[in-house]
């Protein structure tokens, strides 16, 4: 599949009609071990349509997606996972509903609370049997979310390294950045709220 980023081979994971949804994943150049000394550059992403298909400028997602597909397309080789998780697994309905209160000056983890769901109703246990049945046993993975480390290697994925994915925090994305620096633990590198 030409994309902007790159020639790309996509691959279609079917979801079971209830609980797991569709899923595909952006492969590069997986089947050719020998050529690479070290493991693969892999993103698990989560379904953003707000961002990625709409540009919305209060989330970095939009950019981690091309961004990842950059990374990959120079590293020559790896593996985005798309799961369609939106708005952190609740769904675009709540998720619009969650950026109505976050309009009123609730933060995003509060306003998941809210509305009675978890801050995060995600699980990356899909993306890494994907990863498995690709051939993917470790992986240098584009992330700044260390639970998501946690939960790929409690899964049998071992991530050798954790290479950032930061998009420069602006006007609209700072406080969302922000609380996901200091609410849901993400690592940044703009150390210090209020100091992009
Ligand atoms: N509920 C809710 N979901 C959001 C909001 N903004 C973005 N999302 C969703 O958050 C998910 C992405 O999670 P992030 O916290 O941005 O990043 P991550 O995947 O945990 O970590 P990275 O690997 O560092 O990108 C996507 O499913 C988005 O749809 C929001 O304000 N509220
Ligand atoms: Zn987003």
């Amino acid at each position: 599949m030409p994309l902007e980023a790159g020639e790309f081979h996509i691959l279609g994971f079917p979801g079971n009609g209830t609980d797991e949804p569709e899923a595909f994943a952006l492969v590069l150049n997986m089947d050719n071990h020998e050529e690479f000394s070290e493991p693969p550059v892999v993103r698990i992403h989560s379904e953003c349509l707000t961002g990625e298909s709409l540009g919305s400028l209060r989330c970095d997602c939009g950019y981690q997606l091309q961004e990842a597909l950059r990374q990959i397309k120079k590293e020559g080789r790896g593996v985005l996972v798309y799961l369609r998780q939106e708005g952190r697994g609740i769904g675009l309905m709540n998720k619009i509903k969650a950026y109505e209160l976050q309009d009123r000056g609730v933060d995003t983890m509060d306003a998941n609370l809210m509305l009675g769901h978890p801050a995060d109703a995600r699980s990356f246990v899909r993306g890494a049997h994907i990863l498995h049945g690709l051939g993917v046993e470790r992986c240098r993975l584009l992330t700044n979310n260390p639970d998501k480390i946690h939960a790929l290697e409690k899964a049998g994925i071992r991530v050798d390294a954790r290479l950032p994915i930061e998009k420069r925090p602006d006007r609209y994305s700072l406080s969302y950045m922000q609380t996901k620096q200091t609410r849901f633990g993400h690592l940044y590198s703009f150390a210090e709220p209020g100091n992009p």
